[in-house]
């Protein structure tokens, strides 16, 4: 999906919301465990109850890994499910020596057809240029994230002219790829950083995770995050897929899904540019 196709149906939907689908065997609820694929039923009714208001779908591999082969089918199976028009993330937080991260890139662009993939940007250029080598795919690299542990590493000074870690990660990734092709990672919980940061990247989409259960707020990563395509997939995960765990599950996502469209609708009109 192109850069266009996306701004166009953040703007048609007045959404930039993104459902994480973190799908865990032990959280669905038990009346599917008797289904064939109990982690697929889940997530095609969380698809079917919120596709109206997303924009963006991002299943966590690590939910999928831990059921071995059986959780990669499930996740084919979801992949397949997403409606062709919504992005598609998958949350993998790759990066290897080259010929490595390349068939990482194969497996998420080519085999499971991903929009997009997280990659984590500590092994440098030539762990990242690979995912930049397929055309109309994504790499959203991992800047600044929303754990406590960003400050452990991330916000370092690193070099003589004050440069943090995360902020020479951008400069120097905005020089392998333009904005058509790479999103950045800015934690929720970043909000006090995210206008410095959308000064260093304006064209840049912001994938922003951290929203509901890590407490980030939602109105300050707009107040400061947009750009002129709004420029922003927030993330929830938890908070829209847990949201109850009756057998009302996939209402209660909908319902939980429709009003963070509203807030964004809003929000689209107080803040944008
Ligand atoms: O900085 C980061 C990068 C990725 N994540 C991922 O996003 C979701 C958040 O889930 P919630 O339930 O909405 O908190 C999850 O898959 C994380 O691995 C992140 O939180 N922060």
């Amino acid at each position: 999906m192109n850069r266009k196709e996306l701004a166009g149906q953040i703007r048609d939907k007045e959404s930039f919301l993104c459902v994480g689908l973190d799908t865990d065997i032990k959280k669905i609820p038990v009346h599917l465990l008797k289904e064939k694929d109990p982690v697929f039923e889940f997530n095609r009714r969380i698809i079917d109850a919120t596709e109206k208001y997303c924009i963006a779908y991002k299943p966590n591999l690590a939910f999928y890994e831990a059921l071995g082969p059986q959780g990669l089918e499930s996740l084919q199976r979801t992949i397949e499910y997403i409606p062709d028009h919504i992005f598609t993330i998958a949350d993998a937080k790759r990066g290897d020596i080259g010929n490595t991260s390349k068939l990482y890139a194969r497996a998420f662009f080519e085999y499971f057809n991903f929009d997009s993939v997280t990659v984590a940007p500590y092994m440098g250029e030539d762990s990242v240029t690979p995912f930049l080598e397929f055309p109309g795919k994504w790499v959203i690299l991992l800047a600044l994230t929303s754990n406590q542990g960003s400050q452990d590493f991330q916000t370092l000074t690193c070099s003589m002219d004050g440069e943090l870690l995360y902020e020479h990660v951008i400069s120097t990734s905005r020089r392998w790829a333009s904005p058509d092709q790479l999103m950045f990672v800015i934690g929720a919980t970043q909000s006090h950083k995210i206008q410095i940061i959308r000064e260093q990247a304006q064209e840049n989409f912001f994938l922003v995770p951290g929203i509901g259960a890590q407490g980030g707020d939602l109105e300050s990563v707009c107040q400061h995050g947009f750009n002129k395509d709004v420029g922003l997939i927030v993330n929830s995960s938890r908070g829209i897929i847990y949201a109850d765990d009756s057998t009302n599950f996939a209402e209660a996502a909908g319902k939980k899904a429709a009003e963070l469209q509203q807030e964004m609708a809003s929000l689209m009109d107080k803040y944008l540019p």
